[in-house]
């Protein structure tokens, strides 16, 4: 049985040699096609960078629940901003999620087109007030992960067999979601194990997720248990999201996991990078020989969909 998700070394996709490329690739791919989940080490981004994140995030929750409540995502038809307490069912079949939530995505200005035209998922992001720092300091998170994101997919490429820049192109605008997380201490009120997320797979194509050091997270394997992904230091726990998985014609695989009500307070930040919202997601691009189990959908309906699912608040809404 697998106790453990795989710990990879990613400094190789960074290399100039190709093979060294192709021998990260490999790993990879292995558990992508495996688990949908690996730990990510030497990737790059600064500790500083990330630590900062985590201060600024801590510093946001800390807010009076009233300037937290003035940024709603339910004011946001571009699932941008605060998610409070109770207010999401990952697992619909399941309790509320114990945990609140903001959501900030590519960093647009009012008057950009796309904006003004109220393209769906092109909105502007909610900052808070008072907090000087807070918006620099989390779009140089932002937009680290952004790129480390970009050169994993290279090495999904590789792996896949396709041009080793065939996803550059559905990632030059994407929709990105990053999502900072707060659960509160669970005392051990709740025996939901699925009491902080409930049990769901991600939507896009890969996350990045940073955590602090308190337990919580678990994922399911496809043997079927459900094992610990603890924290592990200076790593991502990545994963595949469904996005990914449909494109790749179900070869690599997108994995439940939840998040138990933690012991103690716990952060963690969400980094979900997804595609162009017109990019068509067709795996017959992947694998032309193959019979597609999907059809083609555009990146920006596929993720409507899935969150309407989600939010109460958006059912019924155009975007
Ligand atoms: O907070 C975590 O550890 C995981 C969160 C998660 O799975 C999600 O937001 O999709
Ligand atoms: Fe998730």
């Amino acid at each position: 049985m697998m106790k453990q998700l795989p710990l990879i070394s990613i400094a190789g996709l960074r290399s100039e040699n190709v093979e060294e490329r192709r021998k990260t690739a490999a790993e990879l791919g292995r558990a992508c096609r495996e688990v949908g989940f690996f730990y990510a080490i030497d990737h790059g981004i600064p500790r500083q960078v990330i630590d900062t994140a985590f201060a600024e995030s801590r510093r946001f929750f800390a807010l009076p629940t009233e300037a937290k409540q003035a940024l709603s995502i339910k004011r946001s038809p571009h699932n941008r901003g605060y998610v409070a307490m109770a207010d999401e069912k990952l697992n619909p079949e399941s309790g509320a999620d114990m945990k609140e939530a903001f959501n900030l995505g590519v960093e647009l200005p009012e008057d950009h087109p796309e904006v003004v035209a109220g393209k769906p998922f092109r909105g502007v992001n909610f900052w808070p007030e008072n907090l000087p720092g807070w918006r620099d300091n989390m779009l140089s998170y932002f937009d680290a992960c952004l790129e480390l994101g970009r050169i994993i997919h290279r090495g999904f490429s590789l792996d896949l067999g396709v041009a080793e820049d065939f996803f550059a192109s559905h990632l030059a605008d994407p929709v990105v979601t990053m999502r900072i997380l707060r659960y509160p201490a669970s005392a051990g009120q709740s025996d939901r194990r699925d009491g902080g997320a409930g049990a769901h797979t991600d939507y896009g194509n890969l996350t990045l997720l940073a955590t602090d050091d308190v337990a919580g997270l678990e994922v399911l394997t496809r043997q079927g248990d459900w094992i610990d992904a603890p924290h592990v230091e200076g790593a991502f726990v990545c994963n595949i999201g469904d996005c990914l998985m449909r494109w790749s014609n179900d070869t690599y695989v997108s994995t439940p996991h939840r998040v138990r009500p933690p012991a103690r307070e716990r952060y963690s930040i969400a980094y979900f990078l997804e595609a162009n919202p017109d990019s068509v997601v067709d795996p017959r691009d992947i694998y032309p020989d193959q019979t597609p189990k999907y059809e083609p959908v555009t990146f920006a309906a596929y993720l409507k969909s899935r969150l309407d699912a989600t939010y109460e608040h958006r059912a019924g809404e155009k975007v």
